[in-house]
């Protein structure tokens, strides 16, 4: 027997037959044996029909409050439908909204993005085993939250996938589905460029780059309640075929997401190539990284710039790929000269909580400011920090920054 975590989104409980079909597959799930949690989406586009109803008729104002209390009516909606659809085919089944006694999900105040209070929701959502161990289905709001005031909170747009996989870590699930109207992850979004692919597997390291940079399929935030034990998958609605393969969100690879910092221990060099408006010359960083890459040269950073580029690579490198770079520059006409700089060091900080912590970055530098070390350069990812300082200053700075992770 199996604790399954379900959850469809707007598409597919579009309209009566979606719903029917939905319920009809959480059904033949719980008669194989299996326990499920439903999770739903407002019914197709009501969340943005209510937005537009809002601002036609008032404009900008609209309060959060009223706004969260608007909204959640898709989601109160269609949990009544649901839980009602999945009687009419024989089962018992309750809906949970936040005014419920079970609701699971309280946040802070930040009403139209709340965050999810983990400790004291996580202890909450044990309430739902309850109705699980007398055979309900329950249907649980996505995208809503409580705050402390009993306020109607919400989690951001496409916030139900966190909803998901929220309850699906703190029930400690073995599946957490995401049903969709696409057949899983894909090369790219299909509505974009039709011959997309659908891609078997993904990680979730690569899965919230792929979120976080607009690819709408999957709410980034969801991602860190993947524990690497719970299987997950995005499936499409139109099987109607709870046990479709979809694609599979492995990991996160144990370490890799974990938050950690590292000084590397060799000197980088730092190489400017510059030359006149190097951003409008289109396959310039191509020229560049292949010269290296072809003499096997790694390269630990680039950056680039109006009128230079800046590229980092090994000290122990250095000297072959001044040359190499050299001989590029004097080849190609709108480069101008190449500098070899000084020995820097590469601190590396990564952490999934970047994510969604604004003024990260500004942490970060605060410490080293206040204690005069200068930042070389520095990179950032959705989840990394990379900053480059004088070598010198490499363990002092080291020794700051890597605090902000503890
Ligand atoms: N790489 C991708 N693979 C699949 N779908 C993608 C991808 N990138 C963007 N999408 C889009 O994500 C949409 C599904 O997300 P969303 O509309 O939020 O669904 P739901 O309402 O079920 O939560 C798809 O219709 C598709 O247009
Ligand atoms: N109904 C909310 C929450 C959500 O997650 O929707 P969907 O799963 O349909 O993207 C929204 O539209 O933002």
């Amino acid at each position: 027997m199996e604790l399954i975590v379900v959850k469809f989104g707007g598409t597919s409980i579009g309209n009566g037959e979606r719903i029917r079909k939905a319920a009809q597959s959480v059904v033949n799930e719980y008669m194989k044996g299996n326990k499920v949690v439903v999770v739903v989406s407002a019914i197709n586009k009501t969340t943005d029909d209510l937005i537009n109803i809002m601002k036609d008729a008032i404009g900008d104002n609209v309060t959060d409050k009223q706004m969260a209390e608007i909204l959640s009516m898709g989601e109160m909606t269609s949990i009544r439908v649901f839980s009602s659809v999945i009687e009419s085919l024989g089962v018992k089944s309750q809906f949970i909204d936040p005014f419920d006694e079970l609701w699971p999900v309280l946040t802070d105040s930040n009403i139209l993005e709340a965050k999810i209070d983990f400790k004291e929701s996580e202890l909450n959502s044990k309430k739902i085993l309850k109705l699980l161990d007398q055979g309900i289905i329950p249907v649980v709001c996505g995208f809503l939250g409580k705050n402390s005031k009993n306020q109607i909170t919400t989690l951001g747009r496409g916030g139900s996938d966190i909803t998901a996989f929220f309850l699906g870590h703190s029930l400690d699930a073995d599946e957490v589905i995401i049903v969709t109207d696409v057949v899983g992850v894909m090369s790219t979004d299909p509505n974009k460029i039709q011959d997309a692919k659908k891609l078997d597997k993904i990680s979730v390291e690569e899965m919230r780059d792929l979120a976080t940079h607009g690819a709408q399929i999957l709410h980034p935030h969801a991602l860190k309640y993947k524990d690497p034990l719970i299987s997950a998958k995005i499936i499409s609605y139109e099987n109607g075929d709870l046990s479709d393969p979809g694609t599979f969100i492995v990991g996160p690879n144990e370490g890799v997401m974990m938050k950690s910092s590292m000084l590397c221990p060799e000197p980088i060099s730092i190489i400017a190539v510059v030359g006149e408006n190097m951003l409008k010359k289109p396959g310039l960083l191509a020229k560049l990284t292949d010269k290296l890459a072809i003499n096997d040269i790694n390269i630990f950073g680039i950056s680039a710039g109006q009128n230079s580029v800046t590229i980092f690579v090994n000290k122990k490198d250095s000297i072959k790929a001044h040359r190499l770079l050299h001989d590029l520059v004097v080849e190609i006409d709108f480069l101008s000269s190449v500098s070899l700089g000084k020995e820097i060091a590469m601190l590396t900080l990564v952490s999934p909580e970047f994510i969604e912590t604004p003024g990260i970055i500004s942490d970060i530098t605060k410490p080293l400011r206040e204690n005069n070390i200068n930042i070389v350069e520095l990179t950032s990812s959705q989840t990394a920090v990379v900053i480059f300082v004088d070598w010198k200053d490499g363990k002092k700075a080291y020794e700051y920054v890597r605090e902000i992770l503890e």
